[in-house]
């Protein structure tokens, strides 16, 4: 049995509504798909801090303030994972790929049009309910 990988994911929104993807680099699990920007929690790490370092790592934001959106155990086949997917509202700074992925602000109503992992489906439900 291969453990669960725990990953800590943020649903970021910006003051005009807009939510902030980054397209998975095609060699990765789930690789060429766009994603909510996120990753790993460390061991002896809270969810809360390792959202805040993966956000400052993957697309340089400073989160100020995160809340509970929704909690996401997925089976991939060949991949395990548990999301523990936040809110961020509340940040500083312009949000850059520095991983030198792509990454894109998507009105809420055009999210539909982006190709997500399977285990997002349920996310993209709930922000648009
Ligand atoms: N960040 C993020 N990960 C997601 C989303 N949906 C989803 O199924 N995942 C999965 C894909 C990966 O298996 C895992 C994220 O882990 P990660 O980004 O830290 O890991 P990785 O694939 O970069 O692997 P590694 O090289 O760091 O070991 O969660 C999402 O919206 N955001
Ligand atoms: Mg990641």
């Amino acid at each position: 049995m291969s453990k669960v990988v725990h990953v800590a994911v943020g649903v970021i929104q910006d003051p005009h509504n807009r939510i902030l993807l980054a397209k998975r680099p095609q060699e990765l699990h789930q690789g060429g798909k766009w994603e909510f920007p996120g990753g790993k929690v460390e061991k002896l790490e809270s969810t809360a801090e390792a959202l805040i370092r993966e956000l400052k790592e993957e697309v340089d934001l400073d989160v100020l303030d995160t809340e509970p959106l929704m909690e996401i155990h997925h089976d991939y086949g060949d991949k395990k994972v548990f999301l523990d997917i936040h809110w961020v509202t509340n940040f500083k700074g312009d949000a850059k790929g520095l991983e030198g992925q792509e990454i894109c602000w998507v009105a809420k109503e055009q999210l539909t049009q982006y190709e997500f992992p399977e285990a997002n489906k349920a996310i993209l439900e709930k922000i648009l309910s």
